[in-house]
């Protein structure tokens, strides 16, 4: 599988960021110039997008279209709509599978995202039980993420080329559900020049999706859960690496942006002033999550063992039996109490507003449930 090394990828990274390669952790992004907490590293649109919910039980399910009422996802910009405003895919079983929010989405939607090759795999996946009944419902993202991903290969060869470029070559953990995910891709039919993909390059794929792929969360809600309505594959910000005790964070406008064909970009804003030459670093899912949930998932999804800063006071804890507390430790408990949102249910990241005219702002978002508040003095 093709690995772009740091040279040959610096040119798409914008001029604020380098790339290069960090011992122990691959490719990364380090600051080329002094860089203001606000300031905006990186915008960037999605490779790829593809619906979190399951085929089987998805939001934009038969029981939520009996409901005119009811909200769902348009399947192009993933925009929160009312089912009653919608436009469904002509050629999908039923009308509540695909829907898009506008004519605008449902014509883009329909040559690029949802073709007639991907409406017609998801038809047949939506009749496979071995799919539906005997696997985990986790199963059935994957096949629409496959789905995504080939319908790239076969759209644009050069855009599937760069997802084949992430990072991410097939782990051990992927061999069983890239072996089944095979058997029912091989049952598709496929435009002429193109056959299913080896059993290797799914797993590959699979190992991409899990190492790369960011979360366009639902909106925020005191009592829900915090849940992905889609995930988005990204070229540049797929090379920042994770720590604890992150410098930058990702935000998205999904239902905030008016323009649908930027709602799904990604925007990285730093959360602190970083000088040239620093790693910039993100945290791979919230801030707050305990030493032991914070070792477990960067092991499962991401299949690496974390030694930031942060990590190591945890760990040494760990060893002399205190518990790896975050609280003990003052790095953690300053900047869980400046940068982490407080709100009931949120545990977001805050970053300050963007910089105007140079000036920061002493404003700070919270990247998920976008509340805005004053920032704590140190
Ligand atoms: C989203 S990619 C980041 C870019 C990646 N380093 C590359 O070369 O393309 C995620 C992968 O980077 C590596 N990585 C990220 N943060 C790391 C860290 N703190 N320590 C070690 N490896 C890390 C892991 O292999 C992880 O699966």
């Amino acid at each position: 599988m093709e690995q772009n090394t740091a040279e040959n990828w610096q040119e798409c990274i914008p001029g604020s960021l380098k790339l290069v390669e960090i011992e122990g952790k691959g490719r990364g992004l380090v600051a080329s110039e002094p860089l203001k907490g606000g300031q905006v590293v990186l915008q960037e649109s999605p490779i790829l997008t593809f619906s979190a919910f399951p085929l089987k039980h998805g939001r934009n399910d038969e029981e939520k279209a009996a409901n005119a009422s009811s909200t769902y996802y348009c399947s192009h910009c993933y925009r929160q709509c009312m089912v009653s405003e919608g436009f469904s895919c002509p050629s999908c079983s039923h009308p509540s599978h695909t829907v898009f929010c506008s004519y605008k989405c449902l014509s883009s939607g329909l040559s690029k995202i949802h073709t007639p090759w991907v409406c017609d795999a998801l038809r047949q996946f939506r009749h496979c039980s071995l799919l539906l009944d005997h696997q985990p419902e986790e199963r059935q993202v994957q096949a629409r993420y496959l789905v995504a991903a080939y319908n790239l290969a076969i759209t644009s060869p050069s855009t599937f080329k760069t997802l084949l470029s992430l990072h991410g070559e097939g782990r051990q953990k992927d061999v069983d559900s890239a072996m089944f995910l095979h058997s029912i891709i091989s049952s598709l039919s496929f435009p002429d020049g193109f056959s299913a993909p080896s059993v290797e390059t799914i797993a590959a794929l699979l190992d991409k999706e899990s190492c790369n792929s960011f979360s366009l969360m639902e909106p925020y809600s005191v009592n829900g859960g915090r849940s992905a309505r889609a995930y988005g594959l990204y070229k540049n910000a797929s090379s920042f690496n994770h720590d604890c005790l992150p410098n930058a964070c990702r935000f998205d406008y999904l239902d905030s942006i008016k323009d649908d064909k930027n709602s799904t970009d990604l925007v990285i804003r730093m959360i602190q002033d970083v000088p040239p030459g620093k790693e910039i670093c993100i945290s791979y899912f919230r801030v707050g999550l305990s030493y032991c949930e914070r070792k477990q998932r960067l092991l499962d999804y991401f299949g690496f063992a974390c030694f930031c800063d942060r990590c190591k006071v945890d760990e040494s804890n760990d060893k002399d039996g205190s518990g790896g507390a975050d609280d003990d430790d003052d790095d953690d408990s300053t900047f869980i109490a400046k940068y982490m949102c407080e709100r009931e249910n949120c545990g977001g990241t805050l970053a300050p507003l963007p910089p105007s005219n140079g000036n920061p702002f002493n404003i700070m978002e919270c990247n998920f449930c976008g509340m805005l508040s004053k920032q704590k003095q140190e």
